[in-house]
């Protein structure tokens, strides 16, 4: 279990620079052009356009993705009123989540002003200045008069997010909670600690939600009809019962909601709750009870706690980043009800999908599954984004709350994705394509677990319908270990169930009877699951066939090439990685199979990688590397490199070819457009990279992948008869899911494409 002490936060934090942000310019300023245009005299224009036009604003400046968080530290976490200048650091916190999740910039501003109506009037005037107000960590009661009144009077989404945040998230997981244990809102009895924002808050959606049996305490005891120190919205929920202690409440309760502060809740009070009784004890950073004592004192609880080192962590990140991103792409000018209320459908529903194998492996469990240490999606949930902000944006479209309209609800997914960094329209094109016409896909290495999720995933996503060769104990022990759920996916255990080997030695036997294979040595060989599946392939039983994750390259590709074959008129297969950044797909050949390649072998390669390249609806404009530029140093790999370039051009003269070049020339349009204007690619720079031998070629992309923030997709083989990909040795789930759908698009367009 994740543990962190005092001095570690304290020096995470005054590591130089101090804090944890920085504003970055967007825009280059390194000319003396450059500081014209972003300062006097150039910055005039863009001032004047907004004077004339106010809606202007979101045009030329930061301001549509900018969201200021403001606190006047009256409630900060659990730790109570420490003033505006202790809670920045948790302010400039929500900061960088807003930026690291849904790509959100952010000011954090502490304000020293404690008085409702002065606080007020200072948000108020910052209106020009924001897309969107987070308020943050304001204590209660001041906090629900300054929300009400500035919601009332600005223009643009704001939200408390103690109150609405924790109201959201905590929805999400009770409603599933409840599903889990077969109670009903409306039956339930709820118990809360805490009568603050976050707590009144709550309570006001679950009760939108049915919620009717509450009994509510803050420090000063029970809230019922007597009390008259109350603001209104904490005495709606005020109990009419004779109840007064907490003990008394617990009896037989069915929830405990805590939000108020550290250790409230006394163990033994567990024992008097209802069967499988729900706590979520929310206070931050210490709950309201410890996460392992509650458990021992009752091992049927269901347990949330705010923190991210137990299980069920109930935590506003999983929707401040997303509810904002989605109210910001609308323009929307507030948050409503339909807004939060669609948030908490996204978030309960996400957390039934199956988890995602980066998610498992982020959190180092592979055990995830919805049920009671899974009630709602973990933070790092990459899918958070799609699926929280859509629904926040198209419940602003339909209660008429948003400025804008989307209608290519495809593209604005591609534009939430590129929003974490990498660009992945080509895959998701790749993807839609493969669920529009899924393929029979058999994988010979079913027998391990990323295979297994792989499969789960392409089945559940009906991407690819999954053919799996192991031994079906072992993918038993595998489902079993991993709660992984197959259902819909085939297994064939081709020793223990007689299936076709006979056959497909005989096959074998008459394809390579004069190539040293006897039908003896058919039958040894179609004992091996990879011989076994290329024959599936070669008979037409399945339509794709994907191997590699165990054993080396060289090994994995033997049997596919002496059962399946290369194409007609093809000498050699090559493998190809697609990689892609924010700035594009590129793609390099090749990266896997010619160790080194002669000049007319180049050719080979060229004329897949070209063919390969439209197969991703790309123009392919090919650049021959080497260490030199169309002649500058003698050697013989710029030699071969331009031997090749020549021949290209003669077999393909239509290709958008050049070379040899250095890799930066080959990116760099401006870089070709001033020293080499002769060049094909001076217009546009290259998107496909061929490389003289494999060495430089395997070199470049794993750097890449690993230092270079992009994601690599590959190896995608070239110049099989059928579909066959070879997976890398040890490639993650997420590679397998990726290869799979180019396959099953290979297949689609079978002897048209790779
Ligand atoms: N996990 C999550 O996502 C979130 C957790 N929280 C946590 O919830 C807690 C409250 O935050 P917030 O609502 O913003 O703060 P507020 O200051 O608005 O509210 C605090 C409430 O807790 C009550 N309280 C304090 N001590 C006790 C006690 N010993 N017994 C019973 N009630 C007590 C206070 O009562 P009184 O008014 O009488 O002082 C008040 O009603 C914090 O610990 C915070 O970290 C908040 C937001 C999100
Ligand atoms: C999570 C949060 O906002 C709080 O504890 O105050
Ligand atoms: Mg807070």
């Amino acid at each position: 279990m994740l543990k962190i002490n005092k001095q570690e936060a304290l020096d995470y934090h005054s590591q130089s620079p101090a804090g944890k942000i920085e504003v970055v310019p967007t825009k280059p300023v390194s000319t003396q052009l450059d500081l014209a245009l972003a300062y006097s005299p150039g910055v005039a224009e863009p001032c004047l356009a907004i004077a004339a036009n106010p809606d202007d604003v979101y045009k030329y400046t930061a301001k549509g993705n900018l969201v200021g968080v403001i606190s006047n530290g009256t409630a900060v976490l659990g730790l109570g009123n420490i003033g505006p200048a202790a809670s920045k650091p948790v302010m400039e916190g929500k900061g960088v989540l807003f930026k690291k999740f849904a790509g959100i910039d952010c000011f954090d501003i502490e304000i020293d002003a404690t008085d409702p109506d002065e606080f007020i009037r200072i948000v108020k005037s910052l209106e020009p200045t924001f897309g969107g107000i987070n308020l943050e960590d304001i204590k209660a009661p001041e906090c629900f008069v300054i929300e009400k009144a500035l919601r009332e009077q600005m223009n643009i989404p704001l939200m408390h997010d103690d109150q609405h945040g924790t109201a959201i998230i905590s929805s999400a997981a009770l409603l599933n909670a409840l599903e889990v244990v077969g109670k009903r809102i409306e039956d339930i009895r709820l118990v809360v600690s805490g009568a603050g924002a976050a707590a009144i808050s709550c309570l006001r959606l679950y009760r939108e939600l049915g919620l009717r049996h509450v009994i509510v305490f803050d420090k000063d005891g029970v809230i019922n009809k007597q009390r008259t120190d109350l603001a209104e919205l904490q005495m709606q929920f005020a109990t009419d019962s004779p109840i007064t202690t907490l003990a008394e409440a617990m009896r037989g309760a069915d929830v405990f909601l805590g939000l108020s502060a550290a250790n409230v809740l006394p163990a033994e009070l567990l024992l008097l709750m209802a069967d499988n009784p729900i706590v979520f004890a929310l206070a931050n950073p210490n709950p309201e009870i410890a996460y392992d004592v509650a458990m021992a004192t009752r091992p049927d609880l269901i347990m949330a706690t705010g923190r991210s080192d137990h299980p069920n962590q109930v935590n506003n990140v999983l929707g401040f980043p997303y509810i904002f991103r989605g109210a910001l792409d609308v323009r929307a000018t507030e948050i409503n009800e339909a807004m939060k209320l669609a948030a908490v459908q996204a978030l309960a529903e996400l957390a039934k999908e199956p988890v995602p194998e980066m998610v498992n492996k982020a959190y180092g469990d592979n055990t995830l599954a919805f049920g009671r240490t899974y009630l709602i999606p973990k933070p790092l949930d990459p899918r958070l984004i799609i699926t929280v902000s859509t629904a926040v944006a198209k419940a602003a479209i339909e209660s008429g709350s948003a400025r804008r309209v989307i209608t290519d609800w495809f593209a604005y997914e591609d534009e939430l994705r590129s929003r974490l960094g990498v660009n992945q329209k080509l895959m998701n094109r790749i993807t839609s394509a493969a669920k529009a016409n899924p393929k029979r896909v058999v994988f010979p290495e079913a027998d391990n677990y990323k295979i297994l999720k792989a499969a789960q995933i392409l089945h559940d996503e009906g991407i690819a319908r999954p053919v799996l060769l192991g031994n079906r104990e072992k993918i038993d022990a595998i489902v079993r270990a991993n709660s992984l759920d197959l259902e819909g996916c085939e297994i064939i255990d081709i020793l223990k169930e007689d299936a076709k080997r006979e056959e497909y030695a005989a096959l074998l036997f008459e394809k390579r009877q004069r190539r040293g294979i006897t039908l003896y040595e058919g039958r040894r060989l179609l004992r091996e699951r990879n011989y076994y599946g290329s024959m599936m392939l070669e008979t037409g039983e399945v339509d794709a066939f994907i191997t590699g994750l165990t054993k080396d390259y060289g090994k994995s590709i033997v049997p596919s090439l002496q059962v399946i074959g290369v194409e007609d008129g093809v000498q050699r297969v090559a493998g190809m990685y697609i990689i892609q950044h924010k700035k594009g797909p590129y793609f390099f050949a090749d990266t896997t199979v010619n160790i080194d390649p002669t000049a007319e072998e180049m050719v080979d390669i060229i004329g897949l990688t070209a063919r390969a390249v439209r197969f991703f609806d790309a123009e392919p404009r090919i650049a021959v590397l080497s260490y030199s530029n169309f002649g500058s140093n003698a050697g013989e790999l710029p030699s071969k490199a331009r031997k090749a370039t020549e021949l290209a051009k003669q077999r393909y003269p239509d290709l958008i070819l050049d070379g040899e070049m250095q890799a930066n020339t080959a990116l760099s349009p401006q870089l070709l457009r001033e020293h080499y204007p002769f060049s094909e690619l001076a217009e546009k720079g290259a998107n496909t990279l061929i490389f003289p031998n494999v060495v430089s070629g395997n070199i470049a992309y794993k750097v890449l992948q690993e230092i270079g923030g992009a994601e690599v997709i590959g190896p995608v083989l070239m110049g099989m008869r059928k579909p066959v990909h070879i997976l890398q040795l040890g490639a993650t789930v997420r590679d397998i899911v990726n290869m799979t759908a180019i396959a099953v698009v290979d297949a689609q367009t079978y002897g048209r494409a790779l």
